[in-house]
């Protein structure tokens, strides 16, 4: 895996996901900082989001993965960061195209709509695939708001 330091965050719907995610990258020796939330009491994606996205702005983690019921709550949470490119990675390619011409750095996931088996694979596509960078770089660039 390219990243070795991972933050995680979740609200009630993406907490089974979010466990299952967590299990697999420590199993491969990945260092996770969990955020919560930490069961599927009902909560607010915000609440730790924020936190997620401030520790990977901060560069105390490398990337984040969080899950919310659709994945939008949480990763329009993130990209209120200035310094977070979150993507909404519902499938594998999407996931492998988030990290080749996006650089992202926030994998969210929609947790009520894909199996954990299908979580887990667009989790390893996007720790697995190296920014393209070329014409790429100078588009995110672009993207922040001066
Ligand atoms: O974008 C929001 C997320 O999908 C939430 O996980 C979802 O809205 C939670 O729904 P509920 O409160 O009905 O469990």
């Amino acid at each position: 895996m390219i990243f070795k330091t991972i933050a995680l965050a979740a609200d009630h719907a993406g907490f089974p996901v979010k466990e299952a995610i967590k299990e697999y990258l420590e199993k491969n020796n990945i260092t996770v900082k969990d955020y919560g939330t930490y069961s599927e009491d009902s909560t607010d994606y915000a609440d730790y989001a924020h936190p997620m996205a401030t520790a990977v702005e901060n560069k105390e983690y490398e990337i984040g993965i969080a899950v919310c019921g659709s994945g939008n709550g949480i990763n329009m949470t993130a990209n209120k960061h200035q310094g977070i490119r979150a993507a909404l990675c519902w499938n594998v390619e999407i996931s492998e195209m988030a990290r080749l011409h996006n650089d992202a750095n926030v994998c969210t996931v929609p947790g009520r709509y894909v199996s954990i088996e299908e979580a887990i694979n667009i989790v390893d596509k996007f720790v697995n695939t190296v920014f393209e960078g070329g014409r790429h770089q100078k588009r995110i660039e672009k993207i922040p708001v001066k």
